[in-house]
């Protein structure tokens, strides 16, 4: 089994002292800059001026343009959006890092496409949680964490794992796991996940269940409930105890439809078109469709985002989940804005 490290395997005064810049206030921003001054370590956040600085600047740090946080740091981690961080890099980070530096990622795209090509006298790594900012921050702020791998693609200091390690734990991921990876394995597993299962595979299963069920005939609200609504609730069985503990709870008559039906969606076919997905990871040829995309000003990212925006299980869920109160809303935008990003 790979080796798994936790908060007794970590030298955490490696990054004591270090002022940390954190660029880039968003989901993972928050979560990192906040987590790491809980955990005692000095953080400053670069941004543009904008929402992201007003929410930084209540939450009590100081907010520099994105040139002086880095002239100022030992560490500097990007939280930009993958698409803006080679403009930023070169306009702002480049010319400021200083021999020694740590330059940070959360996710390798950049460096793995050779969108950024780093001096060669700072250390280069990732900490990539394996979860979204919002919930390293809400698992962080409840004494838990979110696992997150590791890895160094330039190391000049002789320290460049130690830190990572060092960070990783800031960041609350050594309560739950951080792992080795490689810069190539972070971001082409990570791409993967996103698009074949955990965001692109699962919400299209979502739709096509609610989809179904509503062409049948069925209640739009029935179909809400059946597809979307439990679908976190069986998802909270698997984390917790994997797929035993969910069967474990359900009934016979959904397990034995789970055996014999499950295969009947999700099989070989499904298998091969994820492979597909993967050799269009692995050959460059998704990483160039979304620098082209974020090029031409995000014409097909926006229009899809509208059309989906608008999808009756939306319409229909909105509705649902304001009767439910308790349903809690981590994310606070009930849509995701419609973003232009001119990346050129
Ligand atoms: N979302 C997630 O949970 C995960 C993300 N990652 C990685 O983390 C990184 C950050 O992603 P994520 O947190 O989703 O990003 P978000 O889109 O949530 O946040 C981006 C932040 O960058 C700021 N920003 C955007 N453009 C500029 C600019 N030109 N100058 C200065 N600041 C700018 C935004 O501020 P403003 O308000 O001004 O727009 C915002 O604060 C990416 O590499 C991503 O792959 C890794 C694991 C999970
Ligand atoms: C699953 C999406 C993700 O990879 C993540 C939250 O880990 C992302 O990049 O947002």
């Amino acid at each position: 089994m790979a080796k798994v490290l936790y908060e007794k395997d970590i030298q955490k005064e490696v990054l004591q002292g270090k002022k940390i810049a954190v660029v880039g206030y968003g989901s993972q921003g928050h979560a990192h800059a906040l987590n790491l001054r809980e955990s005692g370590h000095e953080v400053v956040i670069g941004l543009r001026p904008g929402k992201s600085q007003a929410k930084a600047e209540e939450d009590g740090f100081n907010v520099y343009p994105v040139a002086e946080a880095v002239e100022q740091a030992d560490v500097v981690m990007i939280l930009l959006p993958d698409e803006m961080q080679q403009k930023v890099y070169e306009e702002s980070i480049k010319s400021n890092l200083k021999a020694g530096n740590a330059l940070v990622f959360a996710h390798g795209f950049n460096i793995h496409f050779s969108q950024i090509v780093p001096p060669a006298d700072v250390d280069v790594f990732l900490v990539a949680p394996k979860g979204p900012g919002h919930l390293v921050r809400r698992t962080y702020e409840e004494g838990a964490g979110v696992p997150a791998l590791y890895g160094v693609y330039q190391d000049v200091t002789g320290n460049a794992k130690e830190l990572a390690l060092a960070y990783a734990q800031g960041i609350g991921a050594a309560r739950a796991g951080v792992l080795e990876t490689s810069f190539q394995e972070e971001t082409e597993t990570d791409l993967f996940g996103e698009q074949a299962v955990l965001c692109g595979g699962v919400t299209s299963l979502i739709k096509s269940g609610f989809e179904t069920l509503v062409e049948a005939g069925y209640q739009p609200e029935v179909a809400y409930f059946e597809c979307m609504h439990e679908m976190k609730l069986i998802v909270d069985l698997l984390y917790e105890g994997g797929l035993e503990n969910m069967r474990y709870s359900i009934s016979d008559t959904a397990q034995w439809g789970d055996f014999v039906s499950g295969p009947r969606v999700v099989n070989e076919d499904t298998k091969a078109r994820m492979k597909d997905v993967l050799t269009d990871i692995q050959d460059g040829k998704f990483a160039k469709g979304w620098i082209l995309e974020n090029q031409a000003g995000r014409p097909q990212f926006n229009a899809i985002n509208n059309q989906e925006n608008k999808h009756q299980i939306e319409t229909v869920g909105r509705e649902l989940r304001d009767l439910m109160p308790f349903v809690k809303q981590s994310v606070k935008s009930k849509q995701k804005d419609v973003k232009v990003h001119v990346t050129n």
